[in-house]
């Protein structure tokens, strides 16, 4: 007797066609007799609301994605700040880490180093070849703070996809997740007999080289009209690919350039609140980094805009940042150091070697710290009683995600500076009061930017995404701030108003496209800025 098995996937393609239509009624019998749109919306977030785990609720939402998509932005859309750290950051940390025990049906593209030399066959399995404008790639070398997590990085790309669709209205059916798997030097992954990918270490970078070649190449002739997004590749990875493929692709890195203006976004509105205490000009800020990784050097070098903004040279903007690696501050004569740290290595100081961070915050004197470290606790209460003594209104970015790697909470910087800290995280922390006064956290996620970012590179067909549109992310992002908000001392807005927000963001990133002359639609040049904003508005998708 032969079993014939159905293909596992066809059923998943199909859905996913289905899925985009909008849903309809079923036949009489199909279905119980009371089932409204509104009672099911009710019970759909009480069955959410029932379960404890965050992880439990993942992987409701996701259930409910992928058989009512609609449902599920709708819950999403009305409740943005409950919903979004379950989808996102922290939750997805979680779910990338268990992704091959929680697994439950294929949701994107799985590119495997074993398919090298026939990428293109395999990419054009894609079901909707024609839909796809957005892609986000990992190859889940470098997921979050979280390490290599080889294939179980896919929750990543799907996550930062539906924000596309929640934050910016983009399409479901344009989004395309895709995780290539190059192999993990995970061991415990390597060990595990559930884990869905290659069993074997990571190839070698001549290897992924050719590897990344072939699929740049192929995915700009399959999909010509898609953008990419690079997701927590590892630092080297992360910088070379960037500049191997900027100039011929439509491609940005999330983690060096989303992550580097939404930085900028906070620090703009940071600096002016932190030097309205002070009474020093916007022009004598001085920013130290915990951590010289790819977000952490990419972060810096977005905020060298900061300085040119205020009219230093850069020369002087670049001294104005120091970084601080596990060796301790980064400085000229310490010895061999990796090339994307040499930028901002200092001249000025000769040794001996500083390793302490309160001796290197004594020595720098910097008006705000930030950290892309992934060291918990790495701002302890000495650190932040530090800043709080050298500045009236510290700035403090503990940037690393996900909330357990954070360099500290918003309640300790709170406390330790006597409700003084400007502050703002990579993953959200609860509001806090100090002597009767509410005190908002901000969130520094590129969250905030990508889904504008790319929104306006998709709509202007933009061939390439130049530094000057991430730069007008970034300030389209700052400006976003209402007066109410500003009111309340907020760096960033609020996140229900994500959708205003990516609005925004992709009409600065649209004119700069312009400016820069890489927009390929060419009838957004005859709006004005309001026929813009409304042509981008009409442009959104809504469940
Ligand atoms: O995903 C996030 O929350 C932010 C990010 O890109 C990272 O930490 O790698
Ligand atoms: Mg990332």
């Amino acid at each position: 007797m032969t079993i014939v098995l159905t293909p596992y996937w066809s059923n998943g393609v199909q859905k996913l066609k289905a899925m985009l239509q909008p849903p309809s009624k079923p036949p009489k019998g199909l279905a119980p007799p009371v089932l409204d749109d509104e009672t099911h919306y009710k019970r759909s977030l009480a069955q959410l609301r029932s379960k404890d785990k965050a992880l439990e609720k993942y992987i409701y939402l996701n259930q409910l994605k992928n058989h009512d998509h609609h449902m599920f932005y709708r819950i999403w859309l009305n409740n943005l700040s409950e919903i979004t750290p379950l989808i996102y950051t922290p939750t997805v940390g979680d779910a990338c880490i268990q992704y091959s025990h929680i697994y439950r049906k294929p949701e994107g593209l799985y590119l495997s180093y074993k398919d090298k030399g026939h990428l293109g066959q395999i990419i054009r399995n894609w079901p909707l070849i024609d839909d796809a404008r957005i892609s986000v790639v990992t190859d889940g070398s470098r997921i979050l703070g979280l390490g290599d997590l080889g294939i179980n990085g896919m929750p990543i790309a799907i996550g930062k996809l539906s924000l596309y669709v929640a934050g910016a209205g983009i399409r479901p059916s344009s989004t395309l997740p895709i995780v290539l798997d190059l192999g993990t030097n995970n061991q415990a992954f390597l060990d595990d007999p559930l884990y869905l990918g290659l069993r074997q270490k990571r190839v070698s970078d001549e290897e992924m080289n050719e590897f990344m070649d072939e699929f740049m190449h192929e995915m700009h002739r399959i999909f010509p009209k898609l953008l990419i997004q690079f997701e927590d590749f590892s630092t080297d990875h992360a910088f070379s690919y960037l500049e191997r493929f900027r100039h011929r692709y439509p491609v940005f890195n999330d983690d060096i350039q989303g992550t580097g203006a939404v930085v900028l976004s906070g620090f703009l509105n940071a600096a002016k609140l932190s030097s309205a205490a002070s009474g020093q000009p916007l022009s004598s800020h001085r920013i130290l980094f915990l951590g010289a990784g790819s977000a952490g050097v990419g972060v810096a070098m977005q905020l060298m805009s900061f300085f040119k903004l205020q009219g230093l040279s850069e020369e002087e903007a670049r001294s104005r940042i120091s970084l601080v690696d596990s060796q301790g501050l980064i400085f000229d004569t310490r010895g061999p150091m990796a090339e994307h740290k040499k930028y901002f290595s200092r001249r000025d100081y000769a040794g001996p070697p500083l390793t302490n961070l309160v001796e290197i915050i004594e020595h720098v004197k910097p008006t705000a710290l930030l950290g892309l470290s992934t060291i918990k606790g790495a701002f302890n209460q000495e650190v932040v009683e530090a800043m709080a003594r050298l500045n009236p209104r510290p700035i403090i970015f503990p940037l690393s995600n996900p909330v357990r790697l954070s360099e500290c909470e918003f309640h300790e910087a709170v406390t330790w500076t006597q409700g003084k800290v400007i502050f703002a995280s990579g993953s959200p922390f609860p509001i806090q009061e100090y002597e009767g006064r509410k005190l908002y956290p901000g969130q520094g996620n590129n969250m905030y930017i990508f889904p504008g970012l790319g929104l306006g590179a998709i709509l202007s067909k933009a061939s390439k995404v130049t530094d000057t549109m991430v730069e007008a992310s970034s300030l389209g992002l700052a400006d976003s701030l209402t007066p109410e908000e500003r009111e309340l001392d907020m760096i960033y807005p609020r996140v229900e108003r994500i959708r205003e927000i990516s609005n925004q963001i992709a009409c600065a990133v649209i004119r700069a496209a312009q400016k820069a002359g890489v927009d390929q639609n060419r009838d957004l040049r005859r709006m004005d800025d309001a026929q813009l904003r409304d042509f981008v508005k009409s442009r959104m998708w809504n469940p």
